[in-house]
């Protein structure tokens, strides 16, 4: 797969790791930065990455940061993307299964690498299950692009 990455200066080490062990499973990855350890404003680089999933050219997108919440908000706000926050295996398998999620968000600070390759790997490798879940995922898309509101 052709998949799409990005950080802020508190996910850079782990983008870093996490490229080359998708590259060792023949995966091609398109990395959006950032470069370094140096402050950035993750906003800059998660939006990229995720509109890199949102129009095609990557299949999946992995945000990093030091938690990953913020990196999760950003790539959610592109239409198309479902980012899953993922903290340890079984959420990164739930967002497969139940959310058929394109993108994960990692916080580096929040776990070890060796937990941060296995939520990767799980993504990787585990189906969509449809059904009840992907009427869910219509109902989703089914907000106007400005967002929702009570009227
Ligand atoms: O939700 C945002 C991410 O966790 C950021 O990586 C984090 O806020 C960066 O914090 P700081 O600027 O204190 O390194």
């Amino acid at each position: 797969m052709k998949i799409a990455i990005g950080s802020d200066h508190a996910g850079f080490q782990y983008k870093e790791q996490i490229k080359d062990f998708l590259k060792q499973l023949g995966h091609e990855v398109r990395d959006f930065g950032t470069n370094s350890d140096a402050s950035v404003d993750y906003p800059l680089f998660i939006r990229p990455t995720a509109l890199a999933v949102a129009d095609g050219e990557c299949e999946r997108g992995i945000v990093l940061g030091g938690s990953g919440n913020g990196e999760a908000i950003v790539a959610n706000r592109v239409k198309g993307v479902r980012c899953a926050l993922c903290w340890n295996v079984e959420s990164a398998r739930l967002g497969r299964q139940h959310n058929n999620a394109n993108m994960i968000s990692i916080g580096q600070r929040m776990m070890t690498i060796e937990t941060a390759f296995q939520i990767v790997q799980t993504w990787l490798d585990t189906p969509f299950e449809g059904g009840r879940h992907q009427r869910r995922i219509e109902e989703i898309d089914q907000a106007t692009p400005e967002g929702c509101a009570r009227s």
